[in-house]
């Protein structure tokens, strides 16, 4: 059987990998001088420059022609001052891209042993991440480390990577080295990558490559609700989804985790809404920070949606536009939830809460 996108799926599986085994042993050695902050206050590391080195790379290789949307630059690595974390992030990156050839992988993408690259070729290569993305063609996206936050607290975090094709997404793979294989059987350890391509299911695989299982949202009684929301306070409103939460009678304590590893635990039906309302303070939404878990939650059977209860749009450029918000959902879920949404909304409107 003829699988769309196949290969496709396996390069961005295959980068993913590595990009995972690069951002672990990144924080088994994390060391204070390997973070930056960037221009908005947030952190960068060597682990986000590395990572991204390490996919853009590979998918040069196997799809030259393609155009990167990806989070980094590597304009401050390019001055003096970035030399020393310059360096590491040059010895990490060419560690990831010649490891071992494992199954599903090829050696026309680049990687394998001896398969390393200049300084010049890998800070290149972050930087054809500046695709101002765009309506039409087919395009990458990358964040290398989504939840840089959860990263360096040693909690969640997401290797993120997706395909899109005329503003809608074929494909989106999502590499959670921090993520237990299965919550209910500990003891299977850590290490998933969430995968999906439109139009043929979701799917979970270890680390590893290897047990894919299909994911599918479940129903959720009432009394099982909870929703799905990002640690930090200041990228979605708590406040907010506390209202929602009331409106609902939601009982359960909501789930808090950094990164897209919360679209994937929505398709694996650990949590029954992942809900991302604006804080207020004129921020827009990123592509690269969407687009590869609202595919993999449709393709699990559930529906995304802004606050508005339309579609997220991935073709106005590298931002999803004026911040409506993000609401995920299983089908039975979600029209409930964005009713609350509307009335915790109108309710903020007219000075009440
Ligand atoms: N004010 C803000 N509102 C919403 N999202 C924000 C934000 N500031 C930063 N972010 C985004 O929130 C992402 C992390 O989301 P989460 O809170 O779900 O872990 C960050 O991704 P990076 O960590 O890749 O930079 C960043 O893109
Ligand atoms: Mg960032
Ligand atoms: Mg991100
Ligand atoms: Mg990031």
């Amino acid at each position: 059987m003829s699988l769309a996108y196949a290969t496709e799926k396996q390069v961005a599986i295959a980068a993913v990998r590595r990009a995972c085994h690069l951002t672990s042993s990144v924080f088994n050695n994390l060391v204070t001088n390997e973070t930056l902050t960037k221009g908005d206050k947030s952190p960068v590391t060597v682990g986000d420059y590395a990572a991204q080195a390490v996919i853009s790379s590979v998918l040069w290789h196997a799809f030259p022609k393609d155009p990167i949307v990806g989070e980094e630059d590597a304009a401050e690595l390019r001055e003096e001052s970035g030399s020393a974390m310059r360096d590491r992030i040059v010895a990490l990156a060419n560690e990831a891209l010649a490891e071992e050839i494992t199954l599903g992988d090829n050696v026309d993408w680049g990687i394998g042993p001896g398969q390393e690259k200049t300084t010049e070729q890998l800070l290149d290569a972050i930087d054809r991440g500046n695709y101002p993305g765009g309506r039409t063609g087919r395009m990458w996206t990358i964040d290398p480390i989504d939840g840089t936050k959860g990263f360096l607290r040693g909690e969640q975090y997401a290797v993120c990577l997706s395909l899109i094709v005329d503003a809608q997404v074929q494909l989106g793979v999502i590499g959670c080295p921090n993520l237990l294989i299965d919550p209910a059987e500990p003891e299977l350890g850590r290490g998933v990558i969430f995968v999906a391509v439109k139009g043929h299911g979701a799917e979970q695989i270890r680390l590893s490559g290897a047990n894919p299982t299909p994911l599918r949202i479940p129903d959720f009684a009432q009394e099982e609700l909870s929703f799905l929301e990002s640690v930090e306070a200041a990228h979605s409103s708590h406040s907010f989804n506390d209202r929602v939460s009331a409106l609902l009678s939601i009982a359960r304590r909501p789930v808090r985790m950094d990164s897209q590893a919360k679209y994937g635990c929505l398709a694996r039906g650990e949590g029954a809404a992942y809900l991302r309302m604006p804080t207020g303070v004129g921020y827009r939404e990123k592509i690269w920070d969407h687009a590869p878990g609202a595919v993999l939650v449709e393709e699990a059977g559930g529906i995304v949606t802004d606050s508005r209860g339309l579609p997220l749009d991935f073709g106005l450029g590298r931002t999803l536009g004026e911040n409506f918000g993000v609401i995920a959902a299983g089908l039975g879920t979600h029209a409930r939830v964005l009713q609350a949404v509307q009335q915790a909304g109108n309710e903020q409107e007219n000075g009440k809460t």
